[in-house]
């Protein structure tokens, strides 16, 4: 049985439309599905723990995610068995878990990926410690400051509509980037990596990642590779704001380590503490807090229709 989760609101209503291509879809109408519809925010959470009390596992093939990365994030943190292999249907204003594990946009090349192919590819998620001490996971990053500030503008901006109506919905990142570039304040954080402590006194941005993408396709941490080992680190920090208009700008190339004030790291644990509460973002969701744990999980979750990530793992683990 392949279990569709769709969340209708992501992408502005890209994920509706989506799904009503599917049903149109040689290879979905071949296969046994089962179609959920989210209903408000956490349900798409709600839908995947419930699944193991609604069928066995065993007559699970396949969890079809129809939604931006949000919705991802959602089901990776309800689902009870992270091994039920899960496929991401890119509908989202920034989808960049679709880029971090190379799922095809085209949603019949994707379709028949799933159909044809029995194998799935390992990816190695993050966990977190939240505020009330519940372990959380994070598919693409989790990042304290100024990403943070930028995710809540784009949420939040009225504009993301017609940017999503354009069909360059990952612009409004960008938008969000130059309204909070002017009010952000840079903030002290201590960080334990691993068995090493690093201390940043005006840290703009710090960011923890899966993969190398942020913001719907920003490279903000380019040597990110996805493994069971460690996550990539990147901190920004002692930086005048209009560097970072100029950093950001090389930030889709890729070519911002080349400035002095940008610094990574790899570590397998991470501990920070602020001076005060900061923003973060996780997988595009914001809040506030002083203080996080994240620990990279060795136990990978399954992902099935995408098509160079065995590559880049090859890659890497060589
Ligand atoms: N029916 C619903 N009504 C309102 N909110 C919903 C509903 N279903 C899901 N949500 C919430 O919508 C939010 C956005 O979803 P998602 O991140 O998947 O889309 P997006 O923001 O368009 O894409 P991306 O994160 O890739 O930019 C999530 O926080 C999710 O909890």
């Amino acid at each position: 049985m392949y279990i569709f989760i769709m969340n209708p609101i992501a992408g502005k209503g890209r994920a509706k439309t989506i799904y009503a291509k599917l049903q149109k879809n040689e290879y979905f109408q071949k296969l046994n599905t089962v179609s959920f519809c989210t209903k408000y925010k956490g349900h798409a959470e709600e839908i995947a723990k419930s699944l193991h009390r609604k069928y066995r596992e065993t007559d699970i093939t396949l969890i079809v995610v129809i939604g931006g990365d949000g919705t991802m994030h959602e089901v990776i943190n309800g689902l009870k068995n992270k091994q039920i292999p899960i496929s991401f249907i890119p509908s989202g204003s920034g989808n960049d878990f679709a880029r971090g594990t190379s799922t095809p946009k085209n949603i019949n090349k994707l379709m028949q990926n799933i159909y044809e192919t029995n194998t799935s590819v390992p990816y190695w998620f993050g966990s977190y410690l939240s505020k009330n001490g519940e372990k959380r996971n994070f598919v693409n990053c989790l990042g304290f400051g100024f990403d943070a500030v930028v995710a809540q503008q784009a949420n939040q901006s009225k504009i993301k509509k017609v940017f999503n109506r354009l069909r360059c919905g990952s612009l409004v990142y960008l938008y969000a980037l130059i309204r909070s570039l002017f009010t952000f304040k840079p903030f002290i954080i201590k960080m334990e990596l691993d068995q090493r402590t690093k201390v940043f006194k005006r840290c703009f941005l710090l960011t923890i990642n899966n993969h190398p993408y942020f913001g719907g396709g920003m490279k903000i941490n380019p040597q990110a590779r996805n493994n069971g080992e460690h996550f990539s680190i990147l901190v920004i920090d002692s930086i005048s704001k209009w560097k970072v208009l100029a950093l950001f700008f090389t930030v889709f190339f890729g070519k911002h380590l080349h400035f002095k004030e940008v610094s990574t790291y790899t570590a397998q644990k991470i501990t920070c503490y602020a001076n005060h509460s900061i923003p973060y973002q996780v997988d595009g969701e914001t809040g506030s807090t002083s203080f996080c744990t994240m620990i990279k999980q060795p136990l990978p979750m399954q992902v099935k229709g995408c098509s160079k990530m065995v590559q880049n793992n090859r890659n890497h683990i060589n």
